[in-house]
């Protein structure tokens, strides 16, 4: 079953909090985003893990370099995900997935930017890496004639377990289970939406029925 996770796009630990508290019931992992990583630093991991310690935490460092210091830094904070990028060289991917392997966590490879999204994702499947997202990120999502559909399409052709992530909402969630993600990324559909609880409730229903 394709899972949701929510990505908290937000800039405050406390602001964080208030949007999980709301939306952990209907969601299986809860993405620190990177903006909120770089304002509130590592303790925000810690704290989201000790409000939720029965959700997957997941990291969203974009890593490029020192691959195995910084997943170490999040693991040992409390993430039981963090992201590198894909655009990452191997050895740096090959670090995060060496820092999983200690702590018994998991890496995702992040293909935001990446060209040749399909041959890349092949590629970083073999590192180690428990699946890539398929992801466009806010600034790429704003240009005209975005469209979700490439990023199905991109991980229905590459078969390798994939999540996807880049203006997910309530009209485009079925396409993405159906595309056979492993897992749904929302983020502005859920923390910018007036009922934040309502709104992750009807993406996991929509997943889910
Ligand atoms: O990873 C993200 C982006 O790079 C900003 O940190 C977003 O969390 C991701 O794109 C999901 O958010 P939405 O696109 O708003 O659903």
């Amino acid at each position: 079953m394709t899972k949701l996770q929510v990505a908290v796009d937000l800039l405050t630990t406390a602001d964080a909090l208030a949007l999980t508290n709301k939306v952990a019931p209907y969601v299986d992992i809860i993405e620190l985003g990177t903006p909120l990583i770089k304002s509130a630093g590592l303790s925000a991991i810690s704290a989201i893990k000790a409000a939720h310690p029965d959700k997957e935490v997941f990291a969203d460092l974009k890593t490029a370099d020192a691959g195995f210091l910084e997943a170490d830094l999040a693991f040992s904070a409390g993430a039981d995900l963090v992201t590198v990028l894909g655009a990452a060289g191997d050895a740096t991917i090959k670090g995060a997935v060496e820092a999983g392997q200690k702590h018994g966590k998991k890496v995702v490879a992040d293909l935001i930017g990446v060209e040749n999204r399909v041959e890349r994702a092949r590629e970083i499947a073999k590192l180690g890496v428990a699946f890539v997202e398929i992801h466009a990120g806010l600034d790429e999502q704003a240009q005209p004639g975005y469209s979700i559909q490439t990023l199905l399409d991109d991980g229905k052709i590459a078969g390798v377990p994939f999540s996807v992530a880049g203006g997910v909402k309530i009209d485009t969630i079925k396409a993405v289970r159906d595309a056979g993600a492993d897992v749904a990324v929302a983020g502005g559909a859920i923390y910018s939406a007036a009922d934040p609880a309502a709104a992750a409730k009807a993406l996991k229903d929509a997943l889910t029925k």
